[in-house]
């Protein structure tokens, strides 16, 4: 049972138990990670959200292996004094809160900055000046395009991973024009990678930055009309599972020629864990985590989906399976994608000893798995209710 056990850290230290401010623990990354902490882990977690749906099984009924570990604290970091005093009172803190879905990044662009830059200068500020560790969030999309993408299509230099492999320490941030609101997120999260770099710099802020690649599974965004709002866009895999639920053609924005390697939340869980235990190899480090062997285009990732979902709900797939739609149509004005992301793994190879492990057909058959088990039989009932119109 967790707690029971002596754990020891990479280099065969005692792991002593720590209390964690985890900020967007009520989200997919924030689920997930607040469970494995639960589970394997003596350490506490203090989870603040504006939301705790998806942590509600941790945290219900007190009966729970863990009750007394977990604690949950409904706050908007954006104007809220508890904030500092629950930094305060733990060793480390983690930020995962933002608004990190694409469909908001052209249309809300001055709440996708605000979220990833303005609201988190606080957390810096309070962790900086109370000598507190902090894990924060960033995202491989501040890498933005690939040098290879400004070669001409023909170029044989686009097959040289010089070209495209995107490392952390050597790789230039490459975003589009200020009319391409869709780089809103992109360059606020490169704005506060910076001055958290530049805290650990100038006043000795203990810091690591995580930049995740897709990270997919379970809980992650929402089926909208089911349990988010009918006209919202979520990321890709819910997008799709969404389509594949209602039997509808996947969406293929612009011919989904663009590429994405996706990790299983699983395995990257794994990582953040060794980050958390690991302070002396994970201190003053940024870094990529994703699985660069799980690399495909988004028109391949729908033709997999599909036969996923055809074996996990034992329906054939229909006839069209997808359908071309343009960015403008599909996002509005101010899309633009990013063409490819593999991640480079040696720092968190050399640091952390990680690598991840599931197969994308593997990670897609317990992902859809749970989307047909969660979430099939009440698009069924909305499917069949009369509409009120
Ligand atoms: N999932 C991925 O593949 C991925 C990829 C790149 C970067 N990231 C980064 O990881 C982090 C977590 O991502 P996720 O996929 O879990 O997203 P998510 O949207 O599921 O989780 C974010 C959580 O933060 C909370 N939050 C937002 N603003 C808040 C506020 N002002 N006060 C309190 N809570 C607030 C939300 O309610 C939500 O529960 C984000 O910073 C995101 O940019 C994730
Ligand atoms: O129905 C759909 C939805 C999306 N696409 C295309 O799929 C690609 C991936 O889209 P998505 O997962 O929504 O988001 P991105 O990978 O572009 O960006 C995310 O990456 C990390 C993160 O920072 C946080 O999760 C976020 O910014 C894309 O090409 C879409 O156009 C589709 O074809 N059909």
């Amino acid at each position: 049972m967790a707690g029971t056990k002596t754990r020891v850290d990479l280099d065969g230290n005692t792991i002593k138990p720590i209390t964690i401010c985890m900020i967007g623990a009520g989200g997919f990354i924030g689920s997930h990670l607040c469970e494995k902490l639960m589970s394997e882990t003596p350490h506490t977690v203090l989870a603040v959200d504006v939301y705790n749906d998806k942590i509600k099984h941790l945290l219900e009924p007190d009966s729970l292996p863990w009750a007394g570990r977990i604690q949950f604290h409904r706050l908007n970091i954006k104007n809220d004094s508890r904030l500092e005093g629950l930094i305060k009172c733990s060793d480390l803190t983690i930020n995962l809160a933002a608004i990190c879905t694409p469909a908001d990044y052209n249309t809300r662009p001055l709440d996708t900055i605000y979220s990833n830059f303005i609201d988190a200068l606080p957390v810096v500020k309070y962790c900086s000046e109370n000598n507190k560790r902090l894990i924060h969030f960033s995202t491989c999309e501040v890498y933005g395009k690939t040098i290879g993408s400004y070669l001409p299509k023909d170029s044989p230099l686009r097959q040289d991973p010089a070209y495209y492999i995107l490392k952390e320490d050597t790789s230039p941030c490459i975003f589009g024009s200020v009319e391409k609101q869709r780089w809103s997120y992109a360059c606020a999260k490169q704005l506060i990678e910076r001055l958290i770099y530049a805290e650990g710099a100038e006043n000795g802020l203990e810091f690591t930055i995580v930049r995740p690649f897709n990270w997919i599974g379970p809980r992650m965004d929402f089926i909208p009309g089911i349990d988010g709002p009918s006209e919202g866009v979520p990321r890709v895999l819910a997008c799709f599972s969404n389509n594949l639920l209602r039997r509808e053609p996947l969406k293929l924005v612009d011919g989904g020629e663009s590429q994405r390697t996706f990790i299983y939340i699983k395995d990257a869980i794994e990582a953040v864990l060794l980050m958390i235990e690991n302070p002396a190899r994970a201190s003053g480090h940024i870094f990529n985590v994703g699985n660069p062997n799980n690399e495909v285009t988004v028109r391949q990732l729908a033709e997999m989906m599909t036969q996923v979902y055809s074996k996990v709900s034992g329906e054939d797939a229909i006839e069209t399976p997808t359908v071309d739609v343009s960015s403008k149509e599909f996002y509005g004005e101010g899309y633009d994608d990013s063409d490819k992301r593999i991640p480079d793994m040696t720092i968190i190879n050399k640091q952390l000893g990680w690598n991840p492990k599931t197969s994308l057909w593997d990670l897609l058959e317990s992902t859809l798995t749970y989307q047909h088990r969660t979430y099939a039989e009440a698009i069924k009932q909305t499917i069949a209710k009369p509409s009120a119109n």
